[in-house]
């Protein structure tokens, strides 16, 4: 264990993908932006001899004897190493462990086995006894990267508990953030917590999730959009649950029994992904104009009938469409879709009045919907001064 640490606070944010989910897992682009909810978490260092995980957001609150662990790692090799490939032989262990089955999609069980595998796994032979309590403000599964968000707190935590990175924070500092070496590892060991959870990631909601902002994401290449002009989007929650592994495991069968079919559509979003990047640099560059807005509603239409046509709709996300272009703006899903959460893009000259009452259809269809603020910073490490007594009060209650 680190010999400085503790206590420890790190939060990551959610994210929303503007273009790409979906055609992203097969090596397409991608763009994606940090939201301003975040994940928290508090890690402690306890003398109890156990392993204890509280996550009041799923009602789980679990704890494990470190001497009861310890076996698990029996196959795991002497030394302590960097391991970036999942560990199967480690994994089946730990499901036969915990009793959950290969095809299980069960929140809790999710959550469990992905903190589970990332704290052996870091830990290794010297198994710490700590307490990690995780509270989010990110609904969980709705598609706004509450999976990423809550892997890259775990892999940021557990890292630096270890040892294994700094911990960044000053006794002056309210936040800090590792250097990018430490980013780029806290990011791949977050990586194989969402191959846990979702099954087949791409690893865009990861990267989002350490390093915040807005980024293109192609084929594991991270390129941060520093040229982009402030967007106004209003996100609304449909609240119908789903799995994104499920889904991205749906998708990858639609592809490959009508191949012919659905590459030129995942190509097609590439390119929409594209052009969308392209529109909002020039955007950034010689100033918006209604014609770059209308451009971006094009796109935005265009992708949400690709994801239909991938089998990723819904109808709540038809109404979510329906109502909004009523009002003549323009909304798609954003995440693997299938229920969850969409976008919508509000345009300078919008008026209040209309975003308003659009707010007010949209709830009384029995959604969530409020306008959000995008390009919150990525993974932080955080003094108990920087947290909301809110926030700290449930993270200090278990
Ligand atoms: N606050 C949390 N506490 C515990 N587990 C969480 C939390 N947030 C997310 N999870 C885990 O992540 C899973 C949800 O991941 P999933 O990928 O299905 O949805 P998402 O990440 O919210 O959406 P998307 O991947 O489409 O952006 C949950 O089932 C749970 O296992
Ligand atoms: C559906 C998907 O493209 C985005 C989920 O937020 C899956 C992924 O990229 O891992
Ligand atoms: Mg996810």
């Amino acid at each position: 264990l680190s010999p400085v640490f503790v206590e420890f606070f790190v939060s990551a944010p959610g994210k929303v993908i503007l273009h790409g989910e979906h055609s992203v897992v097969h090596g397409k682009v991608a763009l994606a932006v940090s939201l301003n909810l975040r994940t928290h978490l508090r890690l402690q260092s306890t003398s109890s001899g156990d392993v204890r995980i509280n996550l009041p957001n799923i009602d789980t609150f679990l704890s494990w004897e470190i001497t009861a662990l310890q076996p698990l790692l029996a196959g795991c090799g002497g030394e302590w190493r960097w391991i970036f490939e999942l560990d199967g032989d480690l994994l089946k262990r730990l499901r036969e462990f915990t009793g959950i089955s290969d095809d299980s999609t069960d929140t809790r069980s999710m959550a469990v086995l992905a903190f589970l595998y990332m704290y052996l796994t870091v830990f290794a032979k010297s198994l710490a006894s700590i307490t990690v309590s995780v509270w989010s403000e990110l609904p969980t599964g709705a598609g706004l990267g509450s999976s990423a968000a809550y892997n890259v707190c775990l892999s940021a935590a557990l890292l630096s508990a270890r040892g294994a990175i700094s911990s960044p924070l000053t006794p002056q500092q309210e936040s800090a953030r590792w250097s990018k070496e430490e980013m780029e590892l806290i990011n791949r060991w977050a990586f194989m917590g969402e191959k846990i959870i979702h099954g087949n990631p791409s690893g865009v909601d990861n990267a989002v999730g350490t390093w915040g902002g807005f980024l293109r994401y192609h084929a594991g290449n991270i390129t941060p959009l520093s040229w982009v002009p402030i967007l106004r989007i209003l996100l609304t929650n449909t609240k119908v649950p789903r799995s994104t592994k499920v889904l991205v495991s749906g998708v990858k069968d639609k592809i490959n029994k009508f191949p012919s079919i659905m590459n030129p559509i995942l190509e097609s979003v590439s390119a929409v992904s594209c052009t969308c990047e392209k529109t909002l640099t020039e955007m950034a560059v010689h100033g918006p104009s209604p014609e770059h807005y209308n451009i971006l509603e094009e796109l935005i239409d265009i992708n949400q009938h690709h994801l239909n046509v991938m089998g990723v709709g819904h109808s709540s996300l038809d109404t979510l469409c329906r109502v909004t272009l009523a009002r003549g703006l323009h909304s798609k899903l954003t995440g693997a879709g299938g229920g969850g959460c969409g976008i919508t893009l509000l345009r300078p000259e919008t008026d209040t009045s209309v975003i308003q009452s659009t707010i007010d259809e949209l709830k009384a269809c029995g959604f969530d919907c409020w306008e959000t603020s995008i390009g919150a910073p990525g993974v932080q490490q955080h003094s108990s001064a920087a947290l909301s007594q809110d926030i700290l009060k449930i993270l200090n209650s278990y």
